[in-house]
């Protein structure tokens, strides 16, 4: 099966676990973006969801494809949130994301969800998170080199985000820094560190908030749930 096959067979199955009257939180990413498709075509039939967009890109699909759509202040209790992710680490499913540029409203929501379901082919199964690409790091404009400075004393590599020529800007206003660590042996402290850099508004380490995570590859589907870290 291609790539995005395996992309849209774990993300109808997320899909099925949304129960009518629920409200859901809509990823981004290509592989959210099947699960968008696939819950509008629930709600076409009938169920009754209301949809907490984490990107303007998910909201204005969403909103093309028939879901209707809440905020945060409406409902600040999100029954699901189904998304994908960039890297995801065995054992207690730790994850990277941000590669996307959204890391920073899907934290907020999957932060205020009951359950976060992640939806994932099988090549981003990692042993150590770090292990194939950059952590995002989305920081303010103001004074960026001095938080990538202050990112690369705690070992990672800092490259300012660019589109078209510009720094990358997200639906906040904000960069992102791609930050190379090379394998994270211990993400929790790592999130933890970044966070207490100033001028840094959050990273792409998602750790403890998976519920469950789906993938699919060629044999089928896989649902992981988090087990402690070895
Ligand atoms: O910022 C984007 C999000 O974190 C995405 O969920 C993540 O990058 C995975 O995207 P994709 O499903 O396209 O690999």
């Amino acid at each position: 099966m291609d790539l995005n096959t395996l992309k849209q067979t774990a993300a109808r199955r997320a899909v099925e676990d949304v129960e009518d009257g629920m409200v859901v939180g809509l990823g981004t990413g290509s592989t959210a973006a099947f699960a968008v498709s696939a819950l509008a075509e629930r709600v076409r039939l009938g169920l009754r969801v209301v949809g907490i967009p984490t990107s303007e890109r998910t909201a204005r699909q969403a909103e093309a494809e028939g879901i209707g759509l809440g905020t945060l202040a409406e409902y600040p209790r999100v029954d699901l949130t189904i998304d994908g992710a960039d890297e995801v680490a065995l054992g207690e499913l730790a994850l990277i994301k941000g590669l996307g540029g959204a890391l920073l409203r899907e934290k907020i929501v999957a932060a205020a969800s009951e359950r976060l379901i992640i939806i994932v082919d099988a090549t981003k199964l990692v042993e150590r998170l770090g292990s194939h690409g950059p952590l995002p790091v989305e920081v303010a404009p103001f004074g960026w080199q001095a938080t990538a400075r202050a990112l690369e004393r705690l070992g990672g590599q800092a490259n300012l985000r660019a589109q078209e020529g510009q720094a990358f800007l997200t639906d906040g206003g904000h960069y992102i820094l791609d930050c190379r660590f090379g394998p994270i042996a211990r993400p929790a402290e790592l999130e933890a560190a970044i966070d207490r850099i100033p001028g840094v508004v959050e990273s792409g380490l998602f750790v403890g908030m998976a519920s469950a995570v789906i993938v699919a590859d060629e044999g089928g589907i896989e649902v992981l749930t988090p087990s402690a870290a070895p």
